[in-house]
């Protein structure tokens, strides 16, 4: 992945085909970082479909994710085309409910 704008553009459409999307170090099976660990696990503990990508596999991602969201660190989630932050608030959506809300709003639509 090269230009700037093509980052930008392979970002987008990551995030507008996945109700759920990931953007993480890692994968599923194996995050290799204890913040993107928690989010793959509130995830599958409310078993929706999810998508994820790996940024150490493309530096070029890991940075333009980062100017996608203005959001300075990974993981990053977006549910439903919106961006809904890092582990932080994730965890305390999970808390408060508002996470499942907004997955089940994503994932009922068809
Ligand atoms: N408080 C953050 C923690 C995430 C974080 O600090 N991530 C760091 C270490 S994995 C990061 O992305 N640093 C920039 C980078 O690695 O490119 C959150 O809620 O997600």
């Amino acid at each position: 992945m090269q230009a700037h704008e093509d980052v930008q553009k392979f970002i987008a459409h990551l995030v507008a085909n996945n109700k759920v999307m990931l953007f993480m170090k890692g994968n599923k099976s194996f995050p290799q970082c204890g913040f993107s660990a928690v989010v793959v696990e509130i995830l599958k503990k409310h078993a929706v479909p999810f998508e994820t990508f790996n940024v150490l596999s493309d530096p070029a991602v890991r940075e333009g994710v980062k100017q996608f969201a203005s959001w300075p660190t990974i993981p990053q989630l977006y549910i439903g085309g919106e961006f809904v932050g890092g582990c932080d608030i994730v965890r305390e959506m999970d808390a408060n409910g508002e996470l499942e809300s907004k997955l089940k709003a994503a994932t009922a639509a068809a």
